[in-house]
C-alpha cells in the first residue's frame, strides 16, 4: 500500500513526495477500462476492475483474455506454455467487482474510464472522495473535460490528475498526464512514473480542451464528416485518402467507429456548448442520428460502417 511520504523542507512547509503505484481500480470495464486494467496488471499492479453489473464485467475479462491471447501469439510464439502462464500471471492480478465503494477503499490509485459525462463523473468521485484513504490518488482517463471540473466534486485536488490513454490501450505507446491547477507535482510525478512503468512513453498536458492529441484529433474528424455530409467525398474514398495519402493506420471514419460514435458525440457536444462560435466544434446532424439510432460504430456492430457480431 502507498505510504504517504511527507518530508519537511527547510522552510517547515510540508510537501509530499512522488510515491509507488502498486494496486489500482479501474472503474469502468468497456474498451477503455479493459485495457488499462490490463497494462496495470501486466506491469505488475495487483487491479480491481469495476463496472455496473457482473455481465460487463465478464466481457471486460474475455476482451483482456483475447487481447492477451495476441500479445502471446507474437511474444512467446516459439513457447506457448511460457504464454499461457504469462497470462494466468496477468489474469491473477485482475479481480473484478461491482461494489465501487468497496474496490476504492485501500488502493493507491482509483482511475475511472467511464461514460464521458461531466455529471455522471462528478458523483463518482464525490462519493469515493468520502471513503478512499487520504492517500489515494485520483484520476480520469477523459478525452475531453476539464479535470478541474471533475475535481472540484473532491476535497483531494492535489492528489487528483488526468491520464488519458489511447485506444487501443495495449498497442498504443502514448499516455497523456495532465496537471490540473491544484494537481500537486508530487501527484503529476507519480502519475507520470506509473505511465513509464506501464510502458508507455508519457507527455505533460495542461488542462486545456483535448490536451493535446485530442485539440487535433477530434476537428480532424469532425472535418471528414462534414467532407462527407456536403457529399464532398464519400467515407470509403476519405478513410483510403488518409491511410494512403497521410499514412494514418485508419481513416477518420474507421477510426470514429473504433472510438465509438457516443464518445464522438459527448466530445463535440460539450465542446460545442463551450465555444458556441467556432466553427471546429459544429456537432454533425450526421453523427448524431447514427447515435440516435444506437449506431455507435464497432462496439455495437454498426456505425458508419457494419461489422460481424
Ligand atoms: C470526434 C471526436 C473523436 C475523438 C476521439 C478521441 C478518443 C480518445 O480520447 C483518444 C484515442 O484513443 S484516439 C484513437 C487512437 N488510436 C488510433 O489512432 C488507432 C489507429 N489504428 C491502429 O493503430 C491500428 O489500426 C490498430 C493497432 C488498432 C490495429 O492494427 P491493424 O494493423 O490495423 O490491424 P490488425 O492486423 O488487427 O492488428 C495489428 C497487430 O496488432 C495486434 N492487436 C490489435 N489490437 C490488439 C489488442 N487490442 N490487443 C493486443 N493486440 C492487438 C494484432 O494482433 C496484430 O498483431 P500481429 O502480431 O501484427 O498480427
Ligand atoms: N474510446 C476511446 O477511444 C477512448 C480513448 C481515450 C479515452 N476515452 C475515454 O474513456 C472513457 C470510457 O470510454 P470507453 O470507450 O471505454 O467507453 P465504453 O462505453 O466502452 O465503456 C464505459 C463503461 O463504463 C461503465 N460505466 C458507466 N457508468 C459507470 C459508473 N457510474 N460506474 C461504473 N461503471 C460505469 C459502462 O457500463 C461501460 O462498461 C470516456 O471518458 C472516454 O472519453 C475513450
Amino acid at each position: 500500500m502507498l505510504s504517504q511520504f511527507t518530508k519537511v523542507c527547510r522552510c517547515g512547509i510540508a510537501t509530499s513526495a512522488m510515491k509507488q503505484i502498486n494496486k489500482v481500480t479501474v472503474i469502468g470495464g468497456g474498451q477503455m477500462g479493459a485495457g488499462i486494467a490490463q497494462v496495470a496488471a501486466a506491469a505488475g499492479d495487483q487491479v480491481t476492475l469495476v463496472d455496473v453489473n457482473d455481465s460487463v464485467l465478464q466481457n471486460s475479462e474475455k476482451t483482456i483474455l483475447k487481447s492477451l491471447e495476441r500479445v502471446v501469439k507474437k511474444k512467446y510464439a516459439e513457447s506457448p506454455e511460457a504464454g499461457s502462464a504469462y497470462i494466468e500471471d496477468i489474469m491473477d492480478r485482475i479481480s473484478t467487482n461491482t461494489d465501487v465503494m468497496a474496490a476504492s477503499k485501500d488502493v493507491d490509485l482509483v482511475i475511472e474510464a467511464i461514460v464521458e459525462n461531466l455529471g455522471v463523473k462528478q458523483e463518482l468521485f464525490k462519493k469515493l472522495d468520502g471513503i478512499a484513504s487520504s492517500n489515494t490518488i485520483f484520476a480520469s482517463n477523459t478525452s475531453s473535460l476539464p479535470i478541474r471540473e471533475i475535481a472540484k466534486a473532491t476535497n483531494r485536488l492535489d492528489r487528483f490528475g488526468g491520464v488519458h490513454f489511447f485506444n487501443p490501450v495495449p498497442l498504443m505507446k502514448l499516455v497523456e498526464i495532465v496537471k490540473a491547477p491544484e494537481t500537486s507535482q508530487a501527484t503529476f510525478d507519480t502519475l507520470t512514473k506509473w505511465g513509464k512503468k506501464l510502458g508507455k512513453t508519457t507527455v505533460s498536458c495542461q488542462d486545456t480542451p483535448g490536451f493535446l492529441v485530442n485539440r487535433l484529433l477530434v476537428p480532424y474528424l469532425m472535418e471528414a464528416v462534414r467532407l462527407y455530409e456536403r457529399g464532398h467525398g464519400s467515407k470509403e474514398d476519405i478513410d483510403v485518402a488518409m491511410k494512403l495519402g497521410a499514412s494514418y493506420p485508419m481513416g477518420p471514419f474507421e477510426l470514429a467507429d473504433y472510438v465509438g460514435l457516443d464518445t464522438c458525440k459527448f466530445i463535440i457536444d460539450g465542446w460545442s456548448e463551450l465555444e458556441p462560435d467556432n466553427p471546429l466544434f459544429k456537432p454533425s446532424p450526421l453523427l448524431n442520428e447514427l447515435v440516435a439510432e444506437g449506431k455507435l460504430g464497432r462496439k455495437s456492430g454498426e456505425g458508419f460502417y457494419t461489422y460481424k457480431k
